[in-house]
């Protein structure tokens, strides 16, 4: 992992405006958008089964998020992933809530099965359900887990053939074969929804603008962290999760190569 890597890429990605395609939920679907153009992407959501292949062609980037499958949605999602690997654009998966119910699990290996991942982006008890594992996954959120995140992460990557990102207290990312971790973040991110799929969004747009996927994912999920840490800092004292929201998508917008110098905290 090369720093100098991740630092062009706040560069590279204002300048170049990647186009990335969305099939996720309803639920977060307005802060993925505004969260991909805050970081100098351009967001599109398409979920007809009629247009994702056609969607595809222009991208430069695909995320799939698991939030709310149903059947329809789930065909598009891999009628669109097997065009973005046709096309060899980046998938980013975000494995929403799978661990929580038989039919998510099922319906996130099949999808495994159809699609080639690129980047698996999740919280430590999806992505352990993911590779096979008993979890307990909270509706959305993670459960506890007795295995490291580093461990889980790099046997997840080895055994999913894709860049495995671990949001949690630590943020974990492996490639198979490197660990690395980011020690940023603040709980207060865990309180309001969405910020695990903002940072797929954020992890794509970096992805739609360079081969190398393991620093765009190190840079997508650090700038989420760092932007969450330094929200919480530029709070008043009156202020609440409703202004912690506003000012955490300030901070995704002003973030830049000197700010994630001076203060990311990476290992
Ligand atoms: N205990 C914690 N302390 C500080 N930051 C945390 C903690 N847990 C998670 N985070 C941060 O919260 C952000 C989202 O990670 P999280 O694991 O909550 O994703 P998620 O469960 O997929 O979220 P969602 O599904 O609501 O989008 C990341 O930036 C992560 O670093
Ligand atoms: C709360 C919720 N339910 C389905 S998707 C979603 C957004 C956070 O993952
Ligand atoms: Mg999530």
């Amino acid at each position: 992992m090369q720093k100098q890597l991740i630092k062009d890429l706040f560069i590279k990605v204002k300048e170049q405006n990647p186009l990335v395609h969305h099939i996720t939920n309803q639920v977060t679907i307005n802060d993925c958008a505004n969260a991909t153009l805050a970081i100098g992407g351009s967001p599109v959501m398409a979920t007809s089964i009629e247009e994702v292949e056609d969607m595809v062609k222009l991208a430069n980037a695909l995320v799939i998020n698991f939030g709310m499958i149903d059947d329809e949605t789930y065909a598009a999602m891999v009628r669109a992933g097997q065009a973005a690997n046709t096309k060899g654009i980046p998938v980013i998966f975000d494995p929403v809530g799978v661990g929580a119910t038989p039919f998510r699990t099922a319906r996130a290996m099949d999808f495994l099965k159809h699609v080639s991942v690129s980047i698996v982006r999740g919280n430590a008890s999806e992505v352990f359900a993911l590779i096979g594992g008993e979890a307990k996954t909270r509706g959305v959120d993670s459960g506890t887990l007795a295995i490291p995140a580093g461990e889980l992460a790099q046997n997840a990557a080895i055994q999913l053939q894709a860049i495995t990102v671990i949001s949690g207290k630590l943020d974990t990312i492996s490639n198979g074969k490197e660990i690395v971790q980011i020690d940023n973040g603040d709980i207060w991110l865990t309180r309001i929804t969405g910020t695990g799929c903002m940072t797929a969004s954020l992890i794509a747009s970096f992805a739609g603008v360079t081969d190398d996927w393991f620093s765009a994912a190190i840079a997508g999920m650090s700038v989420m962290s760092l932007a969450g840490e330094r929200a919480k800092k530029a709070l008043q004292e009156k202020d609440g999760i409703g202004m912690y929201r506003m000012k955490l998508m300030d901070e995704i917008f002003l973030m830049n190569e000197q700010i994630w110098t001076e203060e990311v905290r990476l290992s």
